[in-house]
């Protein structure tokens, strides 16, 4: 396959865009960062008193305010657009034509089913047309899209896309191997399980490209 231009617009079918946005409801940034701190602390502490739990505690007392900021500053930074990182494109001076891997990213996301830890690693690699792009922006990417409530799958074509447009080719290809805290400390308690996610487009789609970047991430 020929390296190929991404046009968001012209060559991507909408259902299937819309299908990999995190399902956000149209007024979700009306609010400000504190705003929503202050909303969110104030029912957390619902919950923990609900639970039973002392909030007079000195221990507790100020866990809703902590656990409010850990969402919106933290762990859920990545919901909102304006904190998506900013990925400067360098033309391919070098004319570099073979596969860049970036693997073993570290990835901290969160189960959007149960609101608990999704713990695990990206590999991420492209060949580049045109373009090229710092190698610090793969991980950065990987980060802003798994601060967020998410599912594996998502996660995991959320990165490829946005990585296709960063790069202006379709040559992109992600690999996420993580552990699901909601398999692990509840329900099923599988601790030895592990979930793999693929994503191959452009050049990986061929069993060449593909075979060679699953070795560079089998390595050790
Ligand atoms: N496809 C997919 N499923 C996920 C992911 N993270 C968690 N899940 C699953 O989402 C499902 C939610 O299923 P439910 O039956 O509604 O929830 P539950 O009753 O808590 O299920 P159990 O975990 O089996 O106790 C579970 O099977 C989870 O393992 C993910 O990233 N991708
Ligand atoms: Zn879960």
């Amino acid at each position: 396959m020929d390296n190929q231009d991404w046009d968001r617009d012209d060559e991507m079918d909408d259902h299937i865009l819309s299908s990999l946005e995190t399902p956000l409801r149209p007024d979700a940034f009306d609010l400000s960062d504190s705003e929503k701190i202050a909303i969110i602390e104030e029912h957390f502490a619902h919950i923990m008193h609900t639970l039973g739990l002392d909030l007079t505690d000195d221990s507790l007392k100020g866990t809703p305010h902590r656990v409010a900021k850990m969402y919106v500053k933290e762990i859920f930074h990545g919901l909102h657009p304006d904190n998506k990182p900013a990925v400067r494109r360098f033309e391919n001076k070098y004319k570099y034509n073979h596969m860049l891997v970036e693997r073993d990213i570290t990835v901290y996301s969160s189960c959007e089913h149960h609101f608990v830890p999704i713990i695990g690693k990206a590999h991420v690699a492209y060949v580049p047309n045109e373009h090229v792009i710092g190698l610090s922006k793969l991980n950065r990417v990987v980060q802003y899209f798994a601060r967020r409530p998410q599912v594996q799958e998502r996660l995991t074509m959320q990165i490829a896309n946005e990585l296709k447009q960063a790069l202006k080719t379709e040559n992109v290809a992600v690999v996420i191997e993580a552990d699901h805290l909601c398999v692990m400390s509840r329900g099923v308690n599988d601790v030895t399980s592990s979930t793999i996610t693929a994503e191959y487009s452009g050049l990986f789609q061929e069993d060449h490209f593909r075979n060679e970047f699953l070795a560079h991430i089998r390595k050790k």
